[in-house]
């Protein structure tokens, strides 16, 4: 099972945590903590501006920054997004399309360096006994780097690599959560989002855009994240591989919730390194 529900209330750990752990996303309808296992999988985030995003990536990345078998590779188009984090990422990228286009080759070669081992060792996909961290490879905002900065070139390149990371990543513990807030068809190729295992739709302004980050014809079926409304910051629609979309509200991190966090992971991290 994807997706973990566990009742409201109960403790969430935050020491010790492994990317191979479920990681806490917020509270469904009827007061259930949502969990998912994020590894092995890829998770996409799009809603219109103000729609609660940013809190929801916080909450992934905070999970990654936790983790002691975490690397952080955190592209931040807008860089105050995920620039709280950057102390503790092993892997910054402001909006610098040259340096995005650099990191992401990097982590391309990272990912075919993990395939040669993994065969050579006759085995499918990395796991936590592995000498290897997990990559959480972040993006925001994905319309940044494939549509508004670099030459057509450079803004195919980066989407051409971002969907080979998502096909291929996943056995070599690689794990991209990428968020927009123009869930267009231009932005979000019907071919890159149905690789996303996990989809998460805030509110959006009509059916097609919750649609295209969903998947074809499900507000068809009633589930729309365009019937949210503007005052439901935070609460969106997920739905992981081979389910049906459930409406959850993302756990809420203020700025100093987030800033707490990040001390907290740069002295873990800090412990680890000694
Ligand atoms: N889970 C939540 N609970 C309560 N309030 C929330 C929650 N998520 C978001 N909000 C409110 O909505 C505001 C906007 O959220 P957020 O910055 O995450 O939106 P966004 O979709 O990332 O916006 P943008 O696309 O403009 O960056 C937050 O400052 C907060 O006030």
């Amino acid at each position: 099972m994807l997706l973990k529900k566990r009742k409201h209330g109960d403790t969430i750990p935050v020491s010790g945590l492994s990317m191979y752990d479920l990681v806490h996303l917020g509270v469904d309808e009827y007061g259930h903590r949502v969990e998912i296992e994020l590894i092995y999988r890829n998770i996409l985030i799009g809603g219109e501006p103000g729609a609660g995003k940013s809190v929801a990536l916080n909450n992934i990345v905070a999970h990654g920054a936790l983790a002691a078998d975490c690397a952080l590779w955190l592209f931040d188009g807008k860089q105050v997004e995920l620039g709280l984090w950057e102390d503790v990422s092993e892997v910054f990228v402001g909006p610098d399309i040259d340096l995005a286009l650099l990191r992401l080759r990097q982590l391309q070669a990272e990912c075919n360096r993990r395939y040669q081992e993994l065969t050579a060792a006759k085995r499918r996909k990395i796991d936590r006994n592995d000498p290897v961290d997990v990559i959480l490879a972040v993006i925001d905002e994905l319309a940044y780097y494939t549509a508004t900065i670099g030459t057509k070139d450079q803004q195919e390149e980066f989407i051409l690599l971002v969907r080979d990371l998502v096909a291929r990543g996943r056995a070599a513990g690689i794990i991209v959560v990428a968020a927009t807030q123009r869930p267009s068809a231009d932005i979000i190729p019907t071919s890159l989002r149905d690789l996303f295992g996990y989809r998460w739709a805030f509110r959006c302004t009509t059916d097609s855009s919750s649609d295209i980050i969903l998947g074809r014809g499900w507000a068809q079926l009633g589930y729309n994240a365009a019937t949210i409304t503007p005052a439901e910051r935070g609460i969106g629609l997920l739905l992981a591989e081979g389910g049906f979309p459930g409406r959850l509200k993302s756990a809420f991190l203020s700025d100093s919730h987030t800033y707490s966090l990040v001390d907290y992971a740069r002295d873990l991290r800090i412990r680890k390194a000694a």
